[in-house]
């Protein structure tokens, strides 16, 4: 067998390599430095600051916009929407179709030019609250691909008064990058609203002081707003309308980010309309929102489970890196494969698997944590558009993001935490499925040692079920786990 802590040795030494090369990743010389460190250094890191695994994990700005990028519509949820009145005896509306809003009529050009033939389901609920008068404060949490910024920007918008050369509405976000994906749909949605004008509050957009904006909407990073509103005094923060926090649970992991936008909110008038969206709902998103957002109504969309029960599950016996290899090219020559996902637990690891794959004639891709975010991107589409076969990846793009034509999900190696206990939730993550796919699938763990052994049978009576052994020297049997 093979040593026990051979993977957490190699990143040792890996997150000590990592140090010089991310050193070569230099940032573009047009581009602003993102804000602060932690959330905000989406694709750089600082010199001497290894990016770990347990980073790629971690960093929740990037996967976000590994999502938004790489997203092409709407998820779809068979979840109900919690809804909870701020007034419990005020009627409770909804509404399923953009017609019924009374939008402007160049916005509801701006919805049809999104290509929006319906409200999702949390655009339902949240526009009727979003558009009421007088204006309501909003709590809302929904998974990644609900329609959240597409109803917040609508609010935006239809909020402003144009002829009022000022800005009414005011938008921050976590990151550089999350804030001009947003500034997109704005720009999108408004093109039928040319009046309207959007600026950029994010590091980089140097105005030259004593300077008035103009323009009714801004969006932008916790820290430049603040400046532009006090130290800047560019913007009057008693004009605001309508104030938007978005990706409240990626906010907060930037300690300054939330004292920054506390501050903003601080400065708004008692009229304004706050709003704050996340995707996900911890204790800790749960108060920062209370602070921000005074007597909110509250929406809530459960996301959807994922579910081991429409997979086969293998597990393979092995000794070594070499032998789960050959393993890997038995089973790739006894049935036909026609996209898998291979997850490694180190780059070094990855990159070598990928090496020797393509040597073999796969068509291969790999996606590793020292890639900038667009390239990520590029990637993943390039595989869900069926250029590659296989992708060869560690954990970042297990989380949130959706291959769905998959149909065969390896672990080259299994999912351990830093403690190196099993990892359940990314196990459930890279190979659970949603309803919303409901496709069959397999997935094969390969086992090098007796820790690894440990960690799957750990996995196993975590989900109370069963992981059946393959014998890959056994042609007839790898044949019968396809059918
Ligand atoms: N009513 C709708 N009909 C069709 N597509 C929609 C609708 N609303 C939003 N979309 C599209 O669905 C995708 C996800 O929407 P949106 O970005 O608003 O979701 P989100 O919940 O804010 O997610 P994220 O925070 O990851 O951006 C986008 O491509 C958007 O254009």
């Amino acid at each position: 067998m093979a040593t026990d802590s051979w993977a957490r040795a190699v990143d040792e030494q890996e997150a000590a390599a990592d140090s010089i090369s991310t050193l070569q990743i230099s940032e573009k010389e047009d581009k602003p430095k993102p804000e602060e460190n932690g959330t905000g250094t989406v694709t750089v890191k600082a010199e001497g600051e290894a990016k770990t695994e347990d980073d790629d994990k971690d960093d929740k700005a990037a996967q976000s916009l590994l999502n938004k990028l790489i997203r092409n519509n709407l998820v779809n949820t068979n979840n109900q929407v919690e809804v909870l009145q701020r007034d419990p005896n005020s009627p409770l509306y909804s509404v399923k179709s953009f017609e019924e809003l009374r939008l402007k009529p160049q916005l509801l050009q701006g919805v049809y030019n999104m290509g929006f033939n319906r409200p999702s389901k949390i655009q339902e609920n949240a526009l009727p609250m979003l558009l009421a008068e007088p204006p309501q404060n909003l709590i809302a949490q929904s998974q990644s691909g609900t329609g959240k910024t597409a109803a917040f920007v609508l609010a935006m918008l239809s909020r402003v008064d144009p002829a009022n050369k000022w800005p009414q509405c005011l938008c921050v976000s976590p990151t550089y990058e999350l804030a001009l994906q947003t500034g997109k749909v704005i720009e999108t949605m408004g093109k039928s609203y040319p009046e309207v004008k959007l600026i950029y509050g994010i590091r980089g957009n140097k105005l030259d002081r004593g300077t008035q904006l103009q323009e009714q909407i801004v969006i932008g990073t916790p820290g430049t707003v603040l400046d532009w509103c006090l130290k800047f005094k560019f913007i009057d923060p008693k004009k605001i309308r309508v104030f938007v926090l978005d990706e409240a649970d990626v906010m907060i992991a930037t300690q300054g980010h939330q004292d920054q936008s506390i501050r903003i909110q601080r400065m708004l008038p008692k009229n304004c309309q706050m709003l704050l969206f996340s995707a996900t709902f911890e204790e800790s998103v749960w108060n920062f929102a209370k602070r921000i957002v005074p007597d909110p109504n509250i929406i809530k969309l459960k996301r959807e489970e994922e579910t081991l029960d429409t997979i086969k599950q293998y597990y393979v016996n092995c000794n070594s890196k070499e032998e789960k290899f050959h393993a890997l090219c038995n089973i790739y020559g006894a049935i036909t494969i026609a996209q898998a996902m291979i997850f490694c637990h180190t780059r070094r690891t990855a990159g070598w698997l990928a090496g020797e794959l393509s040597r073999e004639g796969h068509q291969v891709a790999l996606l590793s944590g020292e890639m900038q975010v667009e390239q990520r991107a590029a990637v993943i589409e390039r595989f869900r558009d069926g250029k590659e076969k296989v992708l060869v990846t560690t954990n970042v793009c297990a989380r949130g993001i959706d291959v769905e034509q998959v149909s065969v999900v390896i672990n080259f190696d299994l999912p351990v935490d830093k403690d190196g206990n099993p990892d359940n939730e990314t196990y459930l993550h890279r190979i659970g499925r949603t309803g919303r796919f409901g496709k069959r699938g397999l997935a094969i763990n390969m086992v090098d040692s007796k820790s690894s052994m440990n960690i799957m049978n750990r996995i196993q009576e975590h989900f109370k079920k069963k992981i059946e052994k393959l014998d890959t020297d056994d042609l007839d049997e790898i044949e019968k786990i396809s059918n």
